[in-house]
């Protein structure tokens, strides 16, 4: 059988994996995790949060409890090839994004960046909002992942396992910025009582 041709053999074949939960469910720390282990395995690593999110830093990825991976912040994902520059997208392996439910053009960038530039993409974001309406483009990618792993919390009011985030203030704007001061992770049972 003939060899396949040379741009078919050399192209690399992109992913994507989708991490989704409600807040404080380990979705930030499941990245770092993924992506700390390609950086290992010698894949060219980016990572890419919304610039909406400077709770804990500008230039970096910070779990609840601390842990860091630096990043770039940016409004939308377009901006980020013209950022990190063309020539270096290019040497890219492997593209985390944190905060996946701020991006209005999450689908568009995962199918070029996968289907046609060969990255493996990791995002990391909620499925739903303070309401559990569908959050952003979230479940959009749903269609074009590899994988999606749904992660859950501790009910903050009994320790049984949460699904859903409660807001704790009164503010109705879907996007509010915010940690445990304004939200926190309920089981069923404590969101809808
Ligand atoms: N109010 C809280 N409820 C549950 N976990 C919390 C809370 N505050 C901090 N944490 C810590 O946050 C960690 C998860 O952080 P992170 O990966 O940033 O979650 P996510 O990205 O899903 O919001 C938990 O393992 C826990 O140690
Ligand atoms: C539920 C909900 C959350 N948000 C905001 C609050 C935080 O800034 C992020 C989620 O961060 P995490 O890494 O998942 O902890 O989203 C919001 O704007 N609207 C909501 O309904």
């Amino acid at each position: 059988m003939a060899p396949p041709p040379a741009d078919v053999a050399d192209a690399r074949t992109g992913e994507v994996h989708v991490i989704v939960g409600p807040m404080f469910a380990g979705k930030t720390t499941a990245l770092l995790r993924r992506v700390n282990t390609e950086a290992g395995s010698g894949r060219k690593v980016a990572m890419i949060k919304s610039s909406k999110d400077n709770r804990y830093a500008t230039d970096a990825v910070v779990t609840h409890d601390g842990t860091k991976f630096p990043c770039w912040a940016l409004p939308d994902l377009a901006s980020f090839k013209l950022n990190y520059g063309p020539q270096a997208y290019q040497q890219l392996d492997v593209i985390g994004i944190d905060e996946a439910q701020f991006f209005g053009d999450l689908y568009e960038f995962c199918c070029q960046a996968a289907d046609l530039d060969g990255k493996i993409i990791v995002i990391a974001g909620l499925d739903g909002d303070y309401l559990r309406r569908s959050f952003g483009s979230v479940l959009d990618i749903i269609p074009i992942a590899d994988t999606v792993t749904k992660l859950t919390s501790r009910c903050e009011l009994c320790g049984k396992r949460a699904i859903f985030t409660l807001r704790k203030v009164d503010e109705t704007q879907t996007e509010l910025i915010g940690g445990s001061d304004v939200y926190m992770p309920v089981c069923r049972q404590h969101y809808i009582s």
